[in-house]
């Protein structure tokens, strides 16, 4: 299920090993050469630390062998998933968190909009020398590599339970980033631009992106380790021709509930902010859905008897996954590859401005998605927030080599 420990560089390829965005690996242009140089912090999934490879600062966020109910594992019974490999594979490579991270970045990277976030430069399988010289480094910490933050496990119960091919457990996975810092203010005009961005992720497929001050990094977004990128078996029935047609509304409602909440936590987290800081001169005044929860919702609601209509920012589904990966080197871009060679001779080395021309254009102001659902349903998502009203109603089965929907309850 987790990458394999690499023979060589030819076994270092972009990941997750599913259909949709795939990320790359962190070029060290030679041997993995790591110099730790401080630990950041953690949160439910990583860990994170100030690195310095080549000469260059980088954060590295290191990722736990989390518990499978911290993620859209099929169904789990307490810590552990009773399904097989082969089912626990077939979820792994949508939604575990390395996953879901690599494919979100990746798409931001195939698309041309790697501005949405912060700066990514692929993944890394840390090597054993390494793993063993951050865990005596920092052995005063006593970071654990299993389980999640709130329930460590100081065994290696859960990262032994799928080994690789010689029997050792398999590397941790890291991805490299820009290094950075959280927000020390927060005005209106960064949160009009953050809001922004996170239309633009839904318009590239991304949705569920946890917005929450604690996950911006330079104002950017950093943290994709719960998104879901289309294709994506909760967005995308057409991954699995053997669902039934009367599942396809559920699984649209699903993906409208995953696409909404990330602007219920957009508001939540500006409400949260001017709470907590009642010092800052000014209160940050932009919200996705303005006085939805202080006030009467000011929904755009069309008049209809019987029917409310309600709507969220973006359609992800709309996003062409199908279209050629706009990275260099996607042999999928053929017919691009030519003038994007021709472009890139001019821009000077290390530069990662994307090619205007391979680069997906974005309607810079996309229809909105209006959910067509009756009185009882609409009236439950004006009233929810992110952390309140709301929750999944479908959960995951794979039979027969496919994923398919079930209801929760
Ligand atoms: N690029 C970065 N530069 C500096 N600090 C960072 C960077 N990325 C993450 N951090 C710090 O590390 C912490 C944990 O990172 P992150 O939120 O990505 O982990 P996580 O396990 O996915 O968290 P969550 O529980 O929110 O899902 C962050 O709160 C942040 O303070």
């Amino acid at each position: 299920m987790y990458p394999d420990w690499p023979e060589s560089d030819a076994d270092l390829v972009p990941l997750p090993r599913c259909h949709g965005p795939k990320l790359k690996p962190f070029d060290f242009q030679g041997p993995q050469k790591i110099k730790f140089l401080d630990y950041i912090g953690e949160g439910l999934h990583a860990h994170v630390f100030k690195i310095k490879i080549m000469g260059k600062i980088y954060a590295l966020k290191l990722f736990r062998f989390v518990y499978d109910g911290d993620w859209m594992s099929p169904d789990y019974e307490g810590f552990y998933a009773t399904a097989s490999l082969e089912a626990m594979s077939a979820f792994y490579e949508y939604s575990e968190p390395f996953s879901s991270e690599c494919r979100a970045f990746a798409r931001l990277q195939e698309a041309g909009h790697e501005e949405l976030a912060v700066q990514c430069f692929g993944y890394l399988l840390l090597d054993e020398e390494h793993e063993r010289a951050m865990m005596d480094q920092f052995s005063h910490l006593r970071i654990r590599f299993n389980g999640n933050i709130d329930g460590p496990l100081a065994s290696d119960e859960l990262r032994s339970r799928f080994l690789g091919k010689s029997g050792r457990l398999p590397p941790i996975r890291g991805i490299v980033k820009e290094f950075g810092h959280l927000p020390q203010a927060l005005q209106t005009r960064d949160a009009r631009k953050i809001l922004q961005h996170v239309i633009r992720l839904q318009q590239l497929g991304i949705i569920y992106v946890d917005v929450a001050d604690r996950q911006l990094i330079n104002n950017k977004i950093c943290d994709f380790s719960t998104a879901i990128t289309t294709p994506h078996y909760v967005t995308n029935p057409e991954l699995n021709p053997l669902i039934a047609p009367e599942w396809i509304p559920a699984m649209e409602f699903e993906t409208f509930q995953f696409s909404i909440s990330d602007y219920w936590s957009f508001d939540d987290m500006v409400q949260l902010w001017n709470e907590e800081h009642k010092d800052q001169k000014s209160k940050i005044a932009v919200y996705a859905f303005p006085g939805s929860r202080v006030c009467p919702t000011k929904y755009n609601l069309r008049n209809t008897p019987s029917r409310q209509r309600v709507f969220s920012f973006v359609d992800p589904r709309l996003y062409d996954w199908r279209r050629p990966a706009a990275s260099p080197g996607n042999k999928a871009t053929g017919a691009l590859d030519g003038q994007r060679k021709r472009g890139q001779r001019k821009r000077k080395m290390g530069s990662r401005r994307a090619d205007p021309k391979t680069r997906v254009r974005l309607d810079a102001k996309p229809p909105k998605w209006y959910l067509d659902c009756n009185d009882k349903v609409a009236a439950k998502l004006k009233r929810a927030t992110a952390g309140r009203g709301w929750s999944t109603s479908l959960s995951w089965e794979f039979r027969d080599g496919r994923i398919f929907p079930r209801n929760k309850y």
